[in-house]
């Protein structure tokens, strides 16, 4: 096992540039000997040269829009369908494939999809009602260590589509709020992550590693 990993090739792995909290991610991403290169990504030419993706958090409306309006969409969602990515907070709200208000789907904003899963945004209230948790996640390095989970405006996945394919990787431990305990936060499906809450505004690089090591796996697998 110890071998095979030292055998995986460094990754190249981009953040999504267009708005909110890549910086941040970048920093973290180049702490891992596991990526030879993190860097920011804007269009569908910078894009093509990564071997996986970051979705961050910030605006996922926003995010859609300029991605629309510069002709950057269509490369973007081409590359989430085959290459590891891993969306956190806006970044998840954008992999899923439905969001949920009220406990209706609806399907009025421009997602990427790929989880199967629906979404309900701010789920959590304002930038006010901001708060940290402590979570156990589900294959982190020293999962005893909690990781500390951020959680500005957040969304929280209310329905797990395909309960087959999806695994769930993070849960609440307790009520915050009107959302309660064991609420799903993070969830992995296939060569796709998605978090909730904001691993790049700790200074903990554990789940950063945990994708790249996903991502890493999916890579070798595919050239089997
Ligand atoms: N911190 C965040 O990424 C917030 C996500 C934001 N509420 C959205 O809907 O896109």
């Amino acid at each position: 096992m110890a071998q095979e990993q030292q055998e995986q090739k460094q990754i190249r792995v981009g953040v999504l540039a267009l708005q909110g909290a890549f910086a941040e991610h970048i920093i973290l991403l180049n702490t891992l000997p596991q990526v030879s290169e993190a860097v920011a990504i804007r269009n569908a030419e910078e894009i093509s040269k990564v071997d996986a993706l970051v979705i961050p958090g910030g605006e996922s409306t926003t995010m859609a829009l300029i991605a629309e309006r510069s002709g950057f969409w269509p490369s973007l969602q081409e590359f989430v369908r085959t290459h590891p990515t891993w969306g956190t907070c806006a970044g998840l709200i954008l992999l899923s494939e439905y969001i949920t208000s009220g406990g209706t789907l609806k399907g009025d904003q421009k997602l990427l999809g790929g989880l199967g899963i629906s979404i309900k945004r701010n789920a959590f209230g304002t930038q006010k009602e901001s708060f940290e948790a402590g979570l156990h996640v589900e294959g982190l390095e020293n999962a005893e260590k909690l990781f500390p989970g951020v959680f500005i405006r957040a969304p929280v996945i209310d329905e797990i589509l395909k309960p087959d394919e999806v695994e769930v990787v993070a849960k609440l431990e307790q009520d915050y709020g009107r959302t309660p305990k064991g609420t799903i936060v993070a969830v992995k499906q296939g060569h796709l992550l998605g978090s909730a809450f904001h691993p790049e505004l700790t200074h903990d690089n554990r789940m950063h590693l945990f994708f790249v090591k996903m991502a890493q796996d999916w890579i070798a697998k595919q050239q089997k």
